[in-house]
């Protein structure tokens, strides 16, 4: 359960991670017009502008958006790739921390075939976390390696082969294995199955949800597959142009989501199964984080926008009827 602010209210299961108003710009180079009007650098590009959300141990939290919207760099901001701009990010169980424990926090991305290195064999690839970290002697690496391929559907046979020598799932198993070697407690998913065909996708998706059980973990989940999202997650944070216009428990999204982006996005995919929900048609030009709008980043796109939400951003605050969803919209409430 979640207030606004994305602090986890006392009493709640502890947040292993915990992020207050996040901000993540990056410097956009100066245009003739910045030039011209003698500015240093160009506008910043407010590719993640003051998230908050808390994801409770063992849960999954999945942020859904278009393309460019900010998912990644949030991703990425959270596993420490990048610095946040403003705001913070706490993780922990007990005692949250400014910076993850060593290993805790890994990430696993959309291909693996560029994200694994193609001269290094899989136990090379596997054993390089548990080495760096050294969370074992050197004796007993090769079997903690044996022990993660089996982990994930592997045997330990496949421990000399190299990245080509696998499928596509295949590969994803090891970076999965690889992001487990180093022990970690919340895992970062980025669009972890949408380059595999759809008849291996589903055996990732179930093989990461053995592992959040047997191994307690906590998933951030990207994707843009809205039928994944509301099988795998507990909660749904949907982003718009940098934001987070409407978070919710995963249910109450899909059965009844408020803001009006969310439901354009849902409407969407028509095998949902969504009876009685409303209906958004999509209106408008998708916006870009180059020329954001004013006010409400969607109002463009809004066929209900009015002066106010042309001119004054709208604050998250928690539904009147539903304190566990916040949204992001002058018109609702
Ligand atoms: N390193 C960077 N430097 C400058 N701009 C960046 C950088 N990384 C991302 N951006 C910009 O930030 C915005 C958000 O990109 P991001 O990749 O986070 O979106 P996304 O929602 O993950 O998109 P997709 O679903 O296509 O991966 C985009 O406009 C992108 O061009």
């Amino acid at each position: 359960m979640i207030a606004t602010g994305g602090r986890v209210d006392g009493g709640q299961a502890a947040a292993v991670v915990d992020v207050d108003r996040l901000s993540r710009h990056f410097q956009r180079p100066r245009s003739w017009l910045d030039r011209l009007a003698n500015r240093a650098t160009g506008p910043a590009l407010r590719a993640v502008d003051e998230v908050s959300f808390a994801i409770p141990a063992g849960k999954t939290f999945a942020l859904v958006g278009e393309s460019g919207c900010g998912k990644s760099t949030l991703a990425r901001t959270l596993v420490g790739l990048y610095r946040p701009t403003a705001g913070t990010v706490r993780y922990g169980g007990s005692g949250l921390h400014r910076q993850p424990v060593r290993g805790q926090v890994q990430m696993i991305f959309q291909d693996p075939f560029s994200s694994l290195d193609p001269r290094w064999r899989a136990a090379e690839i596997i054993a390089e976390p548990i080495r760096a970290l050294r969370l074992r002697p050197a004796d007993a690496v090769a079997a903690r390696v044996d022990e993660l391929l089996t982990l994930v559907g592997l045997s330990p046979e496949d421990a000399r082969k190299y990245p080509h020598q696998f499928s596509g799932g295949q590969r994803q198993r090891i970076s999965i294995a690889r992001a487990l070697a180093g022990e970690p407690r919340f895992l970062v998913c980025d669009e972890p199955t949408s380059a595999l065909d759809v008849s291996v996708q589903a055996q990732i998706l179930n093989l990461l949800r053995d592992l959040q059980v047997r191994l307690g973990l906590t998933y951030l989940f990207i994707s843009h597959n809205l039928a994944v999202v509301r099988h795998v997650a507990d909660e749904v944070g949907v982003m718009y142009l940098g934001r987070i216009v409407e978070r919710a428990e995963t249910r109450a999204l899909f059965e009844h989501p408020r803001h009006p982006y969310t439901r354009m996005l849902l409407a969407s995919v028509p095998d949902l199964g969504r009876r009685g929900a409303p209906r958004e048609r999509a209106a408008g030009e998708v916006a870009s984080l180059r020329n954001a709008p004013t006010g409400c980043a969607f109002h463009p796109r809004c066929r209900q926008a009015t002066e106010r939400c042309r001119s004054e951003r709208p604050e998250a605050r928690p539904a009147a009827d539903a304190p566990d969803t916040v949204v992001a919209c002058h018109l609702v409430d």
